[in-house]
């Protein structure tokens, strides 16, 4: 384990069950459709590629890039896109695949982007959902796992763009929030 993570909340393999989990949820309602997946850079990455491996329908892959957070745990309220898509969302099915919705103003936000592009469907996917910190009125349509309110880490979620690399989803020790 990583010597700054105090507390692993779900494994690689929890990861792994609940995924495939979601995966059989996205497949019911798809089936037979082609699905463009946009990934909300970067906390995203490791569950897009993941989940976008797992479903049985064909999937079509883009990116934005946005971010709320900075440096810091709180959310500044507003949402800086650095990268837009690449290709149109005009009829297609449009699903946001996103690592977590905590207040939820980055989806609301980007939500309100994508909608006025006259998508065919629109829906949420996050793997991990914190309903506690929620300041805006925004559901997933398809959760993983529904966490307290903790500020956590790894599988993609950072702290001042440090430990996306872990294979798991932990909180980390107090000291390396006094140490910065
Ligand atoms: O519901 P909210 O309070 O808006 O928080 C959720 C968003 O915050 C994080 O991104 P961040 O802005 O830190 O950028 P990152 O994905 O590059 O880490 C996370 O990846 C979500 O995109
Ligand atoms: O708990 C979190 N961890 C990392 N990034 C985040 N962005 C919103 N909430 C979180
Ligand atoms: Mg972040």
């Amino acid at each position: 384990m990583n010597k700054d993570i105090s507390k692993i909340y779900f494994s690689a393999e929890d990861i792994k069950v609940k995924i495939t989990e979601m995966a059989k949820e996205l497949d019911a309602v798809y089936e037979g459709e082609e699905v463009l997946f946009v990934g909300v850079l970067k906390g995203s990455l490791p569950f897009f590629v993941d989940l976008a491996r797992c479903v049985s329908f064909p999937v079509m892959f883009d990116f934005i890039c946005a971010s709320s957070y900075g440096s810091s745990t709180h959310s500044s309220g507003t949402l800086k896109i650095t990268k837009d898509l690449s290709t149109s969302v005009e009829g297609k099915n449009v699903l946001v695949v996103e690592d977590i919705l905590d207040s939820g103003n980055t989806l609301f936000n980007l939500f309100a982007h994508l909608s006025k592009q006259n998508p065919k469907s629109l829906k949420l996917c996050c793997l991990l959902d914190k309903p506690s910190r929620r300041e805006r009125d925004i559901k997933a349509d398809f959760t993983g796992f529904t966490i307290p309110d903790e500020f956590v880490v790894g599988y993609g979620l950072d702290y001042a763009e440090r430990y996306r690399e872990l294979p798991y989803i932990g909180i980390l020790k107090s000291e390396v929030y006094e140490n910065r």
